[in-house]
């Protein structure tokens, strides 16, 4: 199931976004008792980080994974554990056993592999592949999704989790991702956009159909949270 919701303003694709998430968690809690979400960096960190703090939540039911993560220090600016972190820890009481977080001291093929193992750990009597609750995933001007890149060799990784990359075209260079068929195992996702400069991106996802990785994204249900000028060429 694939649904589009356009609203007036980056505002409002904050309060959409955070509230379809709560209704997730709400959902995933009562039924699971816990929550996964994955999360990604860049713009979609930015809504999330402030839409979070606006609902209350039994935040020790809530595990964050990362939908793709940059292998630097966690002191590095563009580390996206550290900037959830930053945002987020005075403002709701998550600690660091909240999230999954990659090991950045290893070489990127062995975090894939390190991070693959803890998330196995979250799934101990899963044969197969898990069912993510929610994957907050984003998407880049080239229609990177994660960090699967158009025409990256990555794309086609169906035998890991989680899959490693030394030649992002976005630096820095070396990260994790999550590979298709656990993307796509999800029960849900999101994308959000604002401001004019989704616009094409989004033009050419949604009206054009592009063959670009974010458009591969297919979890059982999936939403596209745009404001009008994300939304401004379909
Ligand atoms: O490098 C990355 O970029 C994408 C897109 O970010 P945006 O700032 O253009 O919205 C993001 O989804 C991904 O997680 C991140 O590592």
């Amino acid at each position: 199931m694939e649904k589009i919701e356009v609203v007036d303003s980056e505002e409002q694709v904050v309060h959409a976004l955070v509230h379809f998430v709560e209704e997730k968690s709400k959902a995933a809690i009562a039924e699971r008792d816990r929550f996964v979400i994955g999360l990604s960096g860049g713009s979609a960190c930015t809504f999330f980080c402030k839409g979070l703090p606006m609902i209350t939540s039994d935040w020790t039911k809530w595990k964050f994974i990362f939908c793709d993560e940059r292998i630097v220090p966690f002191d590095d600016a563009e580390c996206t554990f550290s900037v959830y972190k930053n945002q987020l820890f005075s403002k709701i009481p998550l600690t660091d056993e909240n999230f999954v977080v990659i090991d950045p001291s290893l070489s990127a093929k062995d975090a894939a592999e390190d991070y693959e193992r803890k998330l196995k750990a979250l799934y101990p009597d899963v044969v197969g592949l898990p069912k993510f609750d929610f994957l907050l995933v984003g998407a880049g001007p080239d229609g990177h999704t994660c960090s699967l890149f158009p025409g990256h060799p990555l794309l086609d990784v169906t035998d890991r989790w989680v899959t490693s990359i030394e030649d992002s075209p976005k630096p820095p260079p070396c990260r994790v991702t999550l590979t298709y068929p656990i993307i796509n195992n999800a029960l849900c996702a999101a994308f959000a956009f604002a401001g004019a400069g989704k616009a094409d991106l989004v033009k050419r996802l949604l009206k054009d159909k592009e063959d670009l990785p974010a458009n591969r994204v297919k979890p059982l249900e999936l939403l596209w949270i745009l404001d009008k000028s994300a939304a401004s060429q379909l």
